[in-house]
């Protein structure tokens, strides 16, 4: 097995910052998309695999969400909390005429945290969806003919040679993008570069069908035991229409006692319950530039 942390690359792309932050300079490998990073690290191509799971602004990441679900391997042993600040970047031959550009390529995500810059500014221009914002941005890069331009960040316009024509064009200020850190057993994950901002524990609940109020008796199990819940947010089964899975987050580290037997008060309701991790979590911005 490979030593390397998988990420949705190509270099450049939010993720990628994530795992400098976190791994600073231990050996990475970019994967083009999510399901290849969740693949990589199944099948042992490389040890962790780093990947999106929610913005500010847009929500859950559902393709990851999705495949957590489905993985039955693969456990959450980290967490970390990125700022996403998108700029509107051009090849420098297209830098003079950037408000004419004809079609603007970026994540899907990216392409939604700046509405405004796109439906007033440039109005007139296509948007495309690209597997990543660096994706995008290399594109962009290799096509210096075409009058386009990309949605991505400084560290992909710096590595891809492409100009920056419109900084900060995310609709909100206050725009983040939480990343997990997946690997095949569920060892917690620690940064030897980042001070822990806290813990977090993350679990799937099947509720069953014929009982009334379970989902109101799963959450008194938390709350009368005064477990914060920092998430809930609930997926299709994909099995038939009004099936879900519900997705929580609390705000607390696995113990002894206390979140074992929440655990055992949901089972004996009926419900079905998946520990998808218990992991610390940290900030890219607590850094100490060195
Ligand atoms: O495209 C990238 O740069 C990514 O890392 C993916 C992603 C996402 O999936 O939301 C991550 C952060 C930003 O919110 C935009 C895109």
């Amino acid at each position: 097995m490979s030593d390397a942390i998988g990420y949705l690359g190509p270099k450049g792309t939010f993720t990628n910052i994530a795992v400098d932050a976190l791994f600073k300079n231990e050996h990475s490998m970019p994967y083009q998309t999510i399901p290849a990073c969740f693949d990589a690290v199944k099948f042992g191509h490389v040890k962790y695999a780093v990947v999106p799971l929610e913005n500010t602004l847009e929500g859950t990441v559902n393709l990851t969400l999705d495949y957590l679900i489905a993985s039955k391997t693969l456990k959450i042993v980290s967490e970390i909390i990125v700022p996403v600040k998108q700029h509107f970047m051009v090849h420098e031959k297209n830098a003079d005429r950037w408000e004419q550009v004809e079609t603007i390529y970026s994540h899907p995500h990216a392409l939604a945290q700046c509405h405004h810059f796109l439906s007033q500014t440039m109005r007139h221009a296509k948007n495309v969806t690209y597997s990543s914002t660096g994706a995008a941005a290399q594109f962009v890069s290799e096509h210096p003919e075409h009058h386009i331009g990309a949605i991505a960040n400084e560290q992909a316009a710096e590595t891809y040679g492409l100009r920056i024509v419109r900084s900060n064009i995310h609709d909100l200020d206050n725009n983040h993008t939480r990343f997990v850190v997946l690997h095949k057993n569920d060892t917690a994950l620690r940064s030897l570069h980042l001070p822990i901002r806290g813990f977090k524990t993350t679990f799937m609940i099947a509720l069953p069908t014929d009982h009334a109020g379970a989902l109101h008796q799963v959450l008194s199990a938390f709350s009368w035991r005064r477990i914060n819940l920092s998430k809930i947010e609930s997926r299709p089964m994909k099995t038939a229409l009004g099936q879900y899975y519900f997705l929580i987050d609390i705000e607390q580290k696995m113990d002894d006692i206390l979140v074992p037997n929440t655990i055992q008060e949901i089972e004996a309701i009926g419900c079905q319950v998946e520990v998808l991790g218990s992991y610390p979590y940290y900030s890219s911005e607590d850094q100490q530039m060195d």
